[in-house]
């Protein structure tokens, strides 16, 4: 497999509204700033309908943002035509969906799997990529190349998506959930295959996940909460994002403490903010946000 060298992704005030079978609105992004950097690994993280598909589904280019833009290196992929964002999707960024059976076509085998994945990029431009044996092997699915999907476990499809999805050695891969529903061990054996594929081909990883365990071993992590980038982990250490009109939000291991309505004092320096309990009559600051 060729190093493809992973891209970087920038979202520029995202907004996206989902239009209900009865006409109403719901707004599932209001107002996303977020970049990603070339080869970073990113796991997007936050309670149930916080936009987190919504916005994976937008970098991936399977849909357009109501309002804003959304850039794939230099490449304004919101406002694309349709034409470029197929071919995008067919060669640069690869989506794994929620589920492995929706990635997958059940009643053929892996390796077929893996010539489906590929039908959309001409011949010519897969000279130096890697065969479907080579895939499979790669995902420690070699002996079951010639096998039916749909007689396959939940992990052995999941790493079968997997290899799918980087059939076409894409610069982006995008996960949702990749581990949801799957052992201990399954869940462990596509985190590693994921963080291999950074490491030797640099590509650009974001998933999706509910699972800490997963978030954890992910260098940065961005937290989605009401439809914005919430907070942010990076490298063990936390960040909050300054949110449209000053929105501090905490991170949500912190809400029991600092409840809403809690009342903080503020001083602010030129590089350092203090936020304090006014309860707190030691002076000495409970929260401290850089
Ligand atoms: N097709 C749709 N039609 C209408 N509303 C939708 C649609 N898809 C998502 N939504 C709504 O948009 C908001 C964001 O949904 P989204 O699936 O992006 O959140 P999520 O953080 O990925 O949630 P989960 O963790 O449950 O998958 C939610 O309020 C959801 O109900």
């Amino acid at each position: 497999m060729r190093d493809a060298g992973g891209i970087g992704l920038r979202c520029a005030g995202v907004v996206h509204l989902y239009r209900t079978f009865e006409g109403h609105d719901v707004v599932a992004l209001q107002g996303v700033d977020l970049e990603i950097q070339p080869g970073e690994r990113v796991a997007f993280l936050g309670p149930s309908g916080s936009g987190k598909s919504t916005l994976l589904a937008l970098l991936g280019g399977i849909q357009r943002p109501s309002a804003g833009r959304i850039y794939l290196g230099d490449d304004d992929i919101s406002r694309m035509s349709e034409r470029h964002l197929a071919r995008l999707r067919a060669r640069r960024v690869a989506t794994m969906l929620q589920g492995a059976t929706r990635n997958l076509l059940p009643y053929t085998t892996a390796r077929r799997n893996i010539g489906f994945s590929r039908i959309g990029v001409p011949s010519a431009e897969l000279d130096d990529a890697p065969t479907a044996m080579e895939l499979l092997e790669r995902v420690g699915l070699a002996d079951q190349a010639d096998q039916v999907v749909s007689t396959m476990s939940g992990g052995q499809r999941q790493r079968l998506a997997l290899a799918c999805a980087v059939a076409t050695q894409p610069q982006v891969l995008l996960a949702d959930e990749p581990t949801s529903q799957l052992s201990h061990l399954d869940r462990d054996a596509v985190v590693r295959l994921l963080h291999d594929l950074n490491r030797d081909f640099g590509t650009t990883i974001v998933v999706v996940t509910h699972q800490p365990e997963v978030a954890a071993t992910f260098p940065r992590t961005v937290t989605m909460k009401g439809g914005r980038v919430g907070s942010e982990g990076r490298d063990g250490a936390e960040y909050a994002v300054i949110g449209a009109e000053g929105v501090l939000h905490l991170p949500s291991h912190l809400t029991p403490q600092w409840p809403p309505g809690t009342l903080v004092r503020i001083e602010a320096g030129p590089r350092r903010i203090v936020i304090s309990h006014p309860a707190d009559d030691t002076g000495i600051p409970q929260e401290d946000v850089r």
